[in-house]
């Protein structure tokens, strides 16, 4: 190479990079796997090493990925958060032991090796006990600050206790999102015809980054604290870690101490597979010096310890057929394509179908029945088909997919939605697993919670001509029920028990029962609150929901189309006749005075006094107005703490009077 070419090279890699770690420290997406990530990061390190006179000023190499956002306020670290170097070779770590070695001119030194646990670091600040701050990593110097959003975190102590406890000391960890958590999630967004989130970390890094602590709660985030800094009279990473354990911190129990590098690589080998039995994901081991003393003497370089090393685990990958693809109709109608595999072992268990999300992916991986495929097992509990091992392609006894144009269940012909990757059936009324998924949703706990109704029995009813909407339910007699397999006197008595039962279901759920497309159980919630009942909700025009609390343009546009059409406009007119609750049992807030008459609000951040529900049902009860987003027509903006600086910034550049809990309490005075 010559040093024009390396000058090049430098340079697109350098602009290369910078847009991935753009992509993913501040839109959490990817583009490419973390492998090839930190293979174009290492051909950089090599060069700029080679050419130290074209490094670019912007070069990633020299520092954290990250950056901090106009969302929160911005802190800076009292100790700065680094990144970690990699390897995912033997030899390499190998040469590491070597450099420390050298480094403590031969004494004697240990290490500690933990799991790298994939999530969001996250540094957590206590003073006198009390959890005081927390911040996100950031650009390394200075990061968001998260505080009400970790509060929301089970895991992390708000107070502690007990002998000996400095007065101040800051707790590093990893904010993540437990496998469960995710799917559950998931299967939450699917129900509701949302896509599917990419990756557990993208989800946890954009959770712990909303606005809305509300909603960050009831996503269920989990946090491993593995690292404490600070006067705290430790002299070890060990004892660290025993202090953190003995103050109630979450410590994941998978830490060992090893005495030299071999003990190290037996613990690499003996969580290759084992990590992948563990409630969370991990992507590697970080090996540190144990002694505290040493890590000091180690030291840093600009972007990471020298003390300390990542060693990544390659994603698990193994060359199989493809037998077949199959398509799944899920409840709203999108197709889901399934890479029918020959089956074979990877990772501790046996796969035979892979996922392949949609028609654009079958085309990106240019994938041809019979061919030989790479699977591999990241993360997720589904497998994934990376590649085509086109060294076994005969093109003989392969051929190209052709994607379905008729739905597999019911012969219609799919339709695809702008915007939108997935195909769609859209034969609502008349394909079964719809039809089974509507009633699924709608008998499920968060909805009519009929738990005397299973698959299995929908299944059935289905099958039986009996069931084909929900509202049919309601019309089942005794006789109908005997004829279902299973059932017996005592059985049908249960289930139409639960049936009748289910009457008694407050309105927010029957929202949410009913099926509109984009309407979770929280927006249920929201405009059961703010509209109160169904004909207020179904006359509501767009420019009405768009207006109520947290509603943005794509629930209100799903909200109105659903309300228009007749087949929904029927079935709910049965459901009313069945008996079901379409008003809130919520009392109506009594209207106390007029004297927020003609005025608009959005209501942003946390509140000493009030709950957002309590300041939201003040307003109306006066006469005021909710919307949605700061805007030009907007009259007052209701600023708790922890609002974000770009909303505050917004709202000034729009000439939008912000106003705080004590000023809006004058207001209602009149003063
Ligand atoms: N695919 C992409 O486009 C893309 C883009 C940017 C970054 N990345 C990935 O992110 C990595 C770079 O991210 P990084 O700089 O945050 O480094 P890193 O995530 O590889 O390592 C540092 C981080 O590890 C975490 N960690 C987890 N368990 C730990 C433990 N037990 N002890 C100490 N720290 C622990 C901490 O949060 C720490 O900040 C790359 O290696 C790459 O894999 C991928
Ligand atoms: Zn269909």
């Amino acid at each position: 190479m010559t040093a024009a070419q390396a000058q090049k090279e430098i340079i697109a890699l350098t602009e290369k990079i910078n847009y991935h770690n753009t992509l993913y420290y501040q839109q959490n997406r990817t583009e490419i796997s973390d492998y090839e990530f930190d293979q174009l990061l290492e051909k950089l390190i090599q060069l700029e090493k080679e050419y130290p006179q074209f490094k670019q000023q912007d070069s990633p190499t020299q520092r954290v990925g990250g950056t901090i956002t106009k969302e929160f306020e911005t802190v800076y670290h009292k100790y700065p958060m680094l990144s970690l170097s990699n390897t995912y070779s033997e030899e390499e770590l190998a040469d590491f032991d070597k450099r420390v070695a050298k480094g403590l001119e031969g004494e004697p030194y240990e290490y500690f090796c933990e799991l790298k646990f994939d999530g969001v670091s996250i540094s957590l600040t206590y003073e006198n006990g009390v959890l005081a701050r927390g911040v996100t990593r950031g650009d390394g110097v200075r990061g968001d600050n998260v505080t009400n959003n970790v509060k929301t975190i089970r895991n992390v102590p708000l107070r502690i206790t007990g002998k000996n406890i400095p007065p101040a000391f800051e707790v590093r960890g990893e904010i993540f999102l437990p496998k469960n958590v995710f799917n559950q999630l998931n299967k939450e967004r699917e129900d509701i015809g949302e896509e599917r989130y990419a990756n557990a970390r993208n989800t946890a890094a954009g959770t712990v980054k909303m606005q809305d602590s509300t909603e960050v709660a009831k996503r269920k985030l989990d946090c491993y604290v593995y690292s404490l800094l600070g006067d705290t009279g430790s002299s070890s990473h060990a004892q660290s870690i025993q202090m953190l354990e003995s103050w109630n911190f979450n410590v994941s129990q998978t830490y060992k101490k090893c005495k030299n590098i071999n003990e190290v690589f037996e613990y690499i080998r003996h969580w290759e597979t084992k990590r992948l039995e563990l409630p969370l994901e991990t992507d590697g081991v970080v090996i540190k010096v144990n002694s505290l003393e040493q890590q000091e003497r180690l030291g840093f370089t600009a972007k990471s310890p020298r003390f300390a090393i990542a060693y990544k685990y390659k994603a698990q990958s193994i060359s199989t057929r493809l037998n077949g693809v199959t398509y799944q109709v899920g409840r709203t109608g999108a197709v889901t394509p399934v890479a029918e595999l020959q089956p074979v072992f990877l990772a501790g268990t046996t796969v035979k179908r892979a996922s392949l999300h949609n028609a654009n992916e079958i085309e990106r991986l240019q994938l041809h029945i019979g061919d030989y495929v790479f699977v591999e097992k990241g993360g997720e509990i589904i497998p994934k088909v990376t590649g085509v091992d086109h060294e076994k392609r005969k093109s003989n006894t392969t051929q190209p997919i052709t994607y379905i144009d008729k739905c597999p269940e019911c012969g219609t012909k799919l339709i695809r939605y702008e915007g939108e990757a997935a195909h769609y059936c859209p034969n609502i009324t008349g394909c079964a697993p719809q039809i089974k998924g509507r009633i699924e949703h709608f008998i499920q706990r968060k909805a009519m919670d009929i738990d005397s109704l299973g698959e299995r029995t929908i299944d059935q009813l289905y099958k039986l001509d009996l069931v084909k909407s929900p509202a049919d339910l309601y019309d089942l007699k005794r006789e109908d029920i005997l004829k279902l397999e299973g059932f017996k006197d005592k059985s049908v008595t249960n289930l139409l028990g639960g049936i009748e039962q289910s009457k008694n279901t407050p309105f927010e759920s029957v929202l949410f029962a009913i099926g509109i497309r984009y309407v979770g159980r929280t927006v249920a919630e929201k405009l059961a609150r703010y509209f109160r009942n169904i004909d207020k909700l179904a006359n509501a025009s767009y420019e009405e929901l768009v207006q109520a609390p947290e509603v943005g343009e794509k629930i209100a546009q799903s909200v109105f189309e659903f309300f228009r059409n007749p087949e929904n406009q029927r079935e709910i007119q049965r459901l009313r006749k069945a008996g079901l609750k379409f008003e809130s049992d919520l009392k109506e807030p009594e209207k106390e005075s007029d004297i927020l008459a003609n005025k608009s609000f959005v209501i942003s951040g946390v509140f000493e006094r009030y709950e957002r529900e309590d300041l939201q049902d003040l307003i109306l009860k006066n006469g005021g107005r909710i919307l949605s987003g700061v805007s030009g027509k907007l009259d007052y903006l209701l600023a708790g703490d922890n609002m974000g600086p770009s909303k505050r910034e917004k709202a000034e550049k729009l000439g939008v009077t912000i106003i705080s809990e004590a000023d809006f309490e004058k207001m209602l005075k009149g003063q």
